[in-house]
């Protein structure tokens, strides 16, 4: 279910805000218009859902328009044409005071500096937010203490936020948040003003929080290896336009333009790839028991591999059939492959990283068998030449001297 949909949200800033819209509408470039009319515009027709529970990432660079559209998201800023719908509610239009209920109770933000009061404790910060809603002290100070320990800040209750960490601080920020039981947290750059040590650590508690509380987070990030470690899902902005949205794994190995590409080129992608998008796409070439050892030997010709997987009738994977075994087999009259079947391979799932296949590369130049988990049926290989290029980026032909299409002839 959606949790937030943005439909064609369009923010604009300056005076001349309807001939900026109109001109946007003509397909006026955001320079164009800022030089007819003076105005900027920050977000332009953002249209996207937010899945509940989903941890939803927005990266880009800076001025790209991130902030202005999160800022829109609860109308800290008034979006200029377009609508936000939080769990079917359409929040662009609602009162004042309907207005508030939605920031106090449905979403709550973190922000990148951290924006405490700096002479009160953390306790009073934390609970400060539920002191505005006038809940009782005891009740108040409870939950408090509930989310402060949460955020691993137990033992400081009664410090000065002033006198704390950044890391510590953006903890007492997102207790804050928290504190308020919000469904969406919006978080903008909350972790960009850390050393790198502690912002690791930050996102990797995070992530751990995240799988206790199942909010829906909203992330803010001009950096893509943050977004990659954090999001179920990235949206790309640039220039104030959205322009890709996907899995991290999506726009590592899909990225919609160069622009995209130029930030993935920089990612580290072993740990992201993973089996499922190297498999090859056409039906991998693997020997049954009946093709026996002339059937074998075929295959292996026609597909011009010394190495094939070897299946079951019903295609679970059974080991893998090497030339020279199989050549032994028919130098010595056998018809059956059976003795020829290497039994003890490693095998890969689909979700299966390329880093957790790098040990699985063999001598042999054997290709990695990726099975399904619950059933062992082969669903394809991942030739090591394709682990040898995601580790060091280079090409199919520079690798193989072979197009991919070569590869594969015959169908399991
Ligand atoms: N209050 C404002 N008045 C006028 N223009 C603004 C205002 N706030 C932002 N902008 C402009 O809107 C565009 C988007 O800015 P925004 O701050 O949303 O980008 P961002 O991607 O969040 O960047 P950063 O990471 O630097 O915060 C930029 O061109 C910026 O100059």
């Amino acid at each position: 279910m959606s949790k937030l949909k943005i439909e064609d949200l369009t923010l604009i800033f300056g005076k001349e805000k309807e001939e900026a819209l109109a001109l946007l509408k003509q397909g006026k470039t955001k320079a164009e218009i800022l030089k007819k009319t003076g105005c900027t515009v920050a977000v332009k027709n953002a249209s996207f859902n937010i899945e509940k529970g989903e941890f939803f990432v927005i990266m880009g660079l800076s001025g790209s328009g991130k902030s202005s559209l999160l800022r829109c998201l609860n109308r800290l800023i008034e979006p200029t044409s377009g609508s936000v719908i939080l769990n079917d509610v359409n929040i662009t239009s609602l009162g004042d005071k309907e207005l508030q209920n939605v920031r106090k109770k449905e979403m709550a933000m973190v922000f990148q500096n951290f924006g405490l009061l700096p002479h009160r404790t953390v306790l009073e910060n934390v609970a400060f937010g539920l002191e505005l809603q006038d809940i009782p002290k005891e009740q108040r100070e409870a939950k408090a203490q509930e989310v402060i320990e949460m955020v691993s800040l137990k033992g400081y209750e009664n410090q000065n936020t002033s006198e704390l960490s950044g890391g510590m601080q953006q903890r007492v920020g997102l207790a804050r948040a928290l504190a308020n039981d919000p469904e969406i947290l919006l978080m903008d750059e909350a972790f960009s003003a850390l050393d790198p040590l502690i912002r690791t650590q930050m996102q990797d508690e995070l992530i751990d929080l995240q799988e206790k509380m199942h909010k829906t987070i909203v992330f803010i990030t001009h950096d893509l290896d943050e977004a990659i470690r954090l999001g179920d899902r990235i949206a790309i902005m640039k220039d104030g336009e959205v322009i890709q949205i996907g899995t991290p794994e999506d726009i590592l190995t899909n990225p919609a333009d160069e622009y995209v590409s130029s930030f993935v080129e920089k990612v580290d992608r072993k740990s992201i790839i993973t089996a499922a998008s190297l498999l090859f796409e056409k039906p991998t070439v693997a020997i049954f028991k009946k093709d026996g050892v002339e059937g074998s030997l075929r295959k292996m010709r026609s597909s011009g591999l010394t190495s094939l997987p070897a299946v079951s009738v019903d295609k679970h994977f059974l080991g893998f059939v090497y030339l020279k075994d199989i050549l032994e087999l028919k130098a010595k009259g056998h018809q059956t492959i059976e003795m020829a079947i290497v039994k003890d391979v490693p095998v890969a799932y689909p979700e299966t990283t390329v880093e957790q296949m790098l040990p699985f590369i063999a001598e042999n130049g054997r290709a990695v068998p990726i099975v399904d988990r619950e059933t062992n049926k082969l669903l394809g290989i991942v030739a090591q030449t394709s682990l040898l290029i995601e580790t060091t980026g280079t090409s199919w032909e520079n690798v193989t001297g072979n197009s991919i299409d070569n590869l594969q002839n015959e169908v399991i």
